[in-house]
């Protein structure tokens, strides 16, 4: 469906989920996960966050000299509920606070972009914003479900593309966001920079 030449195009990313999302393109990229720090900024707010954490892991794997290539993207996924910010659960516990706050209500998912072009300094970034609405879950399911190990590397505690998905009701906007990247917004910009072209 799309083609670009071999060697140029880097996933500055550590998420198997990200890799198979760009790779469902036919695309031909390195994937190299970024060192950039994730902790939000006092009051800062998700799109913000989003935006500011794939522009550093883009930055940050592009700016090693002894890495090939030319168009880097990064991309950063937060769970956000009441205005709270949940990343990736530090444990077991975490998961637990993170579902049992999220079962039964709805919240919004932020993924970010950037893509940045090292030949020439432009980068073009964007954030997508997604409602989920979980089921009720009783304890007992929450107990099971982080038993499964799932929502260990997960932004809010569970993957919507794995068991995760029967926690889910409904969905209001991009699903490929909520797994970790908006594809269609990153084709977009891929093929604005002209790092992708369609195949015909
Ligand atoms: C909500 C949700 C998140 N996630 C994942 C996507 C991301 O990998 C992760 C959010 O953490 P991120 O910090 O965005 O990404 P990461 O640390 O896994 O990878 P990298 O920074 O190197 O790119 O949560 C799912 O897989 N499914 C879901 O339903």
């Amino acid at each position: 469906m799309f083609r670009n030449p071999p060697g140029t195009l880097v996933l500055a990313s550590a998420s198997p989920r990200r890799r198979e999302l760009l790779a469902s393109l036919g695309l031909d990229f390195a994937v190299i996960p970024s060192c950039a720090e994730e902790t939000p900024l006092d009051g800062e707010l998700p799109r913000a966050h989003v935006l500011r954490l794939s522009c550093a892991k883009a930055l940050d794997v592009a700016e090693r000299k002894d890495i090939g290539g030319r168009w880097f993207v990064g991309s950063d996924t937060i769970v956000v509920q009441d205005g709270l910010l949940l990343g990736k659960p530090a444990d077991d516990k975490q998961a637990h606070s993170m579902l049992s706050a999220l079962q039964g209500r709805r919240h919004d998912v932020y993924s970010g972009f950037a893509v940045y072009d090292r030949q020439t300094g432009q980068t073009l970034s964007g954030a997508a914003r997604t409602g989920v609405q979980f089921r009720e879950l009783t304890g007992a399911e929450i107990a099971g479900y982080i038993a499964t190990g799932e929502p260990r590397d997960k932004a809010g505690a569970y993957a919507i593309q794995g068991l995760g998905a029967y926690l889910v009701r409904a969905i209001e906007g991009s699903y490929t966001s909520v797994v970790g990247l908006p594809l269609s917004e990153v084709v977009d910009a891929l093929l604005s920079l002209g790092a992708i072209q369609t195949a015909s």
